[in-house]
């Protein structure tokens, strides 16, 4: 069995903490049981020693399978790691999400997509990143009494994303100490209408609406300044025909959104101009999280 969850790029500028969306670019895991425990890491994070004892992955799984079985049982697993940890695409939402998804597979019980993001919500307590990777798409998502409830767009295929990975890790608990503790009503206005037409553009495919719709005043400028090349990527991605640019989650990665036709372009100013950077083009995941039984 493979149990496979896509990275996520969040926030899309003004909407913190409520949107994201899904890109093609996914961890794996197989597992089977087993009399040993075992850990086999393969892509990101191979040569990270701390993964292959204090498992994020591990223990959450543990947990879920222990209380849905009150069973104890050693497993074998395999990790096919294809996102970069603690750069802005969702690895975290990626692990937590698939741990749980593989916790009630081993378990032999069958759970929603939605029962499975309301339990990772308990790992992660913010929605944007966590929705998407469930359901796929762009999803716009908030939280009442402890459960998400979110809606999906399917994004065409005609849409690329460009991505620019440094190397520098942003770990998101540490890049949100450095947010302000309150807002003023003229910027959380801001933030509020520009999340508003963020989402309707969205859904209405009005794909040249999104530079203006995705302006932010809550985190982003604070954050691109511990690396402030990130300010000249963005410029250098809107000269080149980017239809939104923006910090991918709480960082480093810059995400931009384009059309097809114009990706490649993008894609080669941005490695010329930023060669210490990893660029890639990727295509939309529509799907989430993927169960192969
Ligand atoms: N493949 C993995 N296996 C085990 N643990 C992982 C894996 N990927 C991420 N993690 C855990 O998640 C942490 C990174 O979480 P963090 O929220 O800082 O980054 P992110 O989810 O990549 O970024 P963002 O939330 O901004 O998109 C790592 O330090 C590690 O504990
Ligand atoms: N909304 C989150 C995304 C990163 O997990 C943040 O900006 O901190």
């Amino acid at each position: 069995m493979i149990i496979s969850v896509p990275a996520t790029s969040a926030n899309l500028g003004p909407g913190f903490d409520s949107l994201g969306l899904a890109v093609d670019l996914r961890n794996r895991v197989e597992f089977h049981p087993s009399k040993f425990f075992s850990v086999s890491i393969k892509g990101e994070g191979e040569n990270n020693a701390r993964l292959k004892g204090n498992n994020l992955f591990v223990s959450i799984f543990n947990e879920h399978y222990s209380r849905l079985t009150k069973k104890k049982q050693n497993f074998k697993f395999t990790f096919y790691n294809s996102i970069p940890m603690s750069r802005g695409l969702g690895s975290s939402s990626a692990v937590i999400v698939s741990a749980i998804a593989s916790a009630h597979e081993a378990a032999n019980i069958r759970v929603s997509k939605r029962r499975i993001l309301n339990h990772a919500l308990v790992y992660e307590p913010h929605p944007d990143n966590i929705t998407p990777a469930v359901m796929g798409g762009f999803n716009v998502a908030t939280i009442e009494k402890n459960k998400v409830f979110s809606q999906k767009k399917h994004l065409p295929d005609y849409l690329k994303a460009v991505v620019v990975i440094p190397n520098k890790q942003m770990n998101t608990s540490k890049s949100r100490t450095i947010l302000p503790k309150s807002y003023s009503k003229e910027n959380a206005v801001y933030n509020l209408s520009h999340t508003a037409l963020t989402v309707a553009a969205f859904f209405n495919e009005d794909w040249e609406m999104l530079k203006l719709a995705a302006q932010d005043r809550f985190h982003q400028k604070a954050r691109m300044k511990t690396l402030p090349e990130l300010f000249s990527v963005q410029k250098v991605a809107y000269e080149s025909g980017a239809l939104m640019s923006t910090l991918s989650g709480s960082g480093s990665t810059f995400f931009s959104l384009a059309y097809d036709d114009d990706a490649a372009m993008i894609a080669n100013r941005l490695k010329q101009k930023f060669p210490e950077f990893a660029v890639k083009i990727l295509d939309f995941d529509n799907s989430g999280l993927i169960i192969e039984r």
